[in-house]
């Protein structure tokens, strides 16, 4: 079982719209809504592999309980923590060329009972998972070093950690040796404080993260790839997609990939690639079933092209 943990989910509402006009009133050619939240997605994905997973995450209002209801409908086991403050609504506009506009809205001020009633939560609903992935933006009223200590009492109780978010939550979590870490390019280049132009950079800052205290780091480049370096090696995966159709929860549904497929080694970065590349593909955040995959299509070395210029350098 993949337990996932979300402090701050979101109900997601994507518009498609034919070219987004600054100022004007944009019309949408289609609009959907999906429960959301980095650690929602995975669960998502997990649930669309075949496999049990336990959603754990604070919601409240109205928001809250259309997320509830929307995971009920995709049959997936949720664990809700009821809180006081409404669950946050983020919005995508998703134009025909791939591009995506996000707006990320700051969700609920949790109190300190209700952190610790997550807390408990995830102890509780822990026994057996052989994964714990904690995932996405931390809500106001959560200390920066909320998963730090996350990941110290999973870890003293016996389980291993996937973690998935950036900034001050991902430094102070280092030093208690999460056991894989998943930072996007731009999440990577913030977190050692340099810019990434090439792979060989996004190689040497995956080197620091684990220095500073990662066991395995699992990078993902947006169309370049994903980056794997953990103690067999450093390996890089792509697979060509022709139409980006919307990446919202891409990293999420590799990062349910590289899980599903054990969680280590060069096979759980081909099966993460596989997924991320199906994820573009559908619309939304909808999480690929395994008959949307292509591992055919992944092309995997350990041979990585360091001096190749990332498409999407990250500041
Ligand atoms: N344009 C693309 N072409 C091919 N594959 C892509 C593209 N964009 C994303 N992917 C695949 O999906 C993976 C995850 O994408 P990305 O690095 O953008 O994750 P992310 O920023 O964590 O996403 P999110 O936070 O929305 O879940 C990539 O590593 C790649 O495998
Ligand atoms: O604000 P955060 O927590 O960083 O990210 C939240 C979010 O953008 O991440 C998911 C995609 O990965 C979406 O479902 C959701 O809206």
């Amino acid at each position: 079982m993949i337990l996932t943990v979300t402090p701050n989910p979101s109900l997601d509402r994507t518009y498609e719209v034919p070219a987004l006009e600054r100022g004007e009133v944009n019309r949408a050619v289609g609009d959907r809504m999906d429960p959301g939240g980095k650690g929602v997605n995975v669960s998502r994905a997990v649930a669309a592999a075949g496999k049990r997973t336990v959603a754990v995450l604070p919601l409240g209002g109205m928001p809250g309980a259309l997320v509830a209801q929307l995971l009920g409908e995709q049959g997936i086991e949720v664990a809700p923590v009821q809180v006081e403050g409404a669950t946050r609504s983020n919005i995508s506009l998703a134009e025909p060329d791939g591009t995506l506009t996000k707006i990320n809205a700051a969700g609920p001020e949790l109190s300190a009972a209700e952190a610790e009633s997550l807390l408990k939560a995830v102890r509780a609903e822990s026994v057996g998972a052989s994964w714990i992935a904690c995932c996405g933006s931390l809500p106001r009223g959560l200390a920066p070093s909320w998963y730090a200590d996350l990941v110290a009492r999973a870890h003293a109780a016996g389980a291993r950690i996937a973690l998935d978010t950036s900034g001050p939550a991902l430094t102070a979590a280092l030093r208690e040796r999460p056991d894989v870490v998943k930072p996007n390019a731009e999440e990577l280049a913030e977190a050692v404080g340099r810019p990434l132009a090439t792979i060989g950079d996004a190689v040497k800052a995956a080197e620091e993260l684990r220095s500073l205290g990662a066991r395995a780091v699992l990078a993902s480049l947006g169309a370049d790839g994903q980056l794997l370096v953990d103690d067999s090696g450093t390996y890089f995966a792509s697979a060509p997609v022709e139409t980006v159709r919307s990446n919202v929860g891409a990293g999420d549904a590799s990062l349910a990939g590289f899980l599903i497929a054990g969680g280590s080694g060069p096979e759980a970065l081909a099966s993460a690639v596989a997924h991320g590349a199906a994820a573009v593909q559908l619309p939304g955040s909808v999480m690929p079933t395994p008959g949307d995959l292509d591992p055919a299509a992944v092309r995997l070395t350990d041979e990585v092209p360091l001096d190749r210029a990332l498409r999407e350098p990250a500041a």
